[in-house]
């Protein structure tokens, strides 16, 4: 038995001229939760529905849960759930009558129906819900609507795009509670997103831009790794200090955060500290060396530096 639940070797989709995907290689182990890192247009849809055996790759090898893609697409259906971007039950329909018609597509039905709506309907927090149509639900309740219905069968993995981009914070964290409470249970998770938080609460992640993979690991590994010093200024005429350091080719991207800058600095610098004091009017004692996060890895990796 595979330790991976997702195997994928040169796998590529072009439309056309488009490379939306182009030559992607992953593993994601199971029980895990393994996130697509990146923005609109980058291909996370794309490469979900060739994961799930919906759309044909141009070319690559597909194994997921040892099955082989697409050519046994079909027997993968029943072992997967799909939370697609946009919500996909019926608007018209109460929170019960949505899971009572997924539960017959999955062929769930009589008293086996009942307990295991009733037990969604609990683990969801849908209990008061379930006469309700789904169209007047808020964001966070019909993401966990849905998540409710792409479980029902409890599939062993779990492929979801995007899925808090219509929710709040409070909402988004305790989504990912529920989904580790899946992958406790065993299942496993593919997810994408373009928010840093949530993929850096990923096992593992792939960051994407234009079809390619730009990098993959874990997120400290992703952190660790970095060929970058990230220093922080505090100081006043912040605008005007960016504008002068960007101009220095050593200088990867500098950004604001409230009163202090961000600078990204190639490794090839040995003292970055030293190296703002030096390009600036600024005092060491308003410099910091400090770790990289997701967001320093992401604007390092992609083409999403100089601003
Ligand atoms: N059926 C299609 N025909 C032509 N081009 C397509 C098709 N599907 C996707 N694309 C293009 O492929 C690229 C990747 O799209 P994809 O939807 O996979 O990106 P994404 O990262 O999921 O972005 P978003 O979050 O905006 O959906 C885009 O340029 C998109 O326009």
């Amino acid at each position: 038995m595979s330790e991976y639940a997702i195997q994928a070797k040169g796998l590529s989709k072009h439309f056309g001229d488009l490379k939306a995907i182009d030559n992607l290689d992953i593993s994601v182990e199971k029980s895990r939760i393994y996130g697509f890192l990146g923005p609109n247009g980058c291909g996370k849809t794309t490469a979900i529905r060739m994961l799930t055996g919906l759309l044909t790759p141009t070319s690559g090898e597909i194994e997921v849960l040892g099955l082989r893609l697409p050519q046994e697409a079909e027997k993968l259906r029943l072992k997967i759930g799909y939370m697609t971007q946009r919500f996909s039950l019926y608007n018209d329909l109460t929170v019960k009558e949505n899971l009572q018609f997924i539960s017959k597509i999955y062929g769930i039905t009589g008293t086996q129906q009942k307990k295991r709506i009733d037990e969604l309907l609990s683990i969801y927090g849908l209990n008061h819900k379930q006469t309700q149509f789904a169209g007047s639900m808020s964001g966070g309740q019909r993401q966990r609507l849905a998540l409710a219905a792409a479980t029902l069968h409890k599939p062993e993995l779990l492929f979801l795009d995007e899925p808090t981009s219509a929710v709040d914070p409070e909402n988004r964290r305790e989504f990912w509670e529920q989904l580790f409470d899946l992958c406790d249970q065993g299942t496993s998770v593919l997810v994408s997103t373009h928010y840093m938080d949530e993929a850096e609460r990923c096992h593992k992640l792939a960051i994407l831009e234009d079809g390619v993979k730009r990098a993959d690991g874990t997120p400290a590994e992703l952190m660790d790794n970095m060929a970058v010093h990230v220093i922080e200024i505090e100081a006043s005429e912040l605008r005007e200090l960016k504008q002068q350091l960007i101009q220095l080719p050593e200088v990867i991207t500098a950004s604001q955060l409230g009163a202090r800058l961000r600078v990204l600095i190639k490794n090839t610098v040995n003292d970055p500290i030293g190296f703002i004091a030096l390009h600036s009017n600024i005092g060491k004692q308003a410099l910091n060396l400090v770790r990289p996060s997701l967001e320093d890895v992401f604007v390092t990796c992609t083409g999403n530096s100089r601003q």
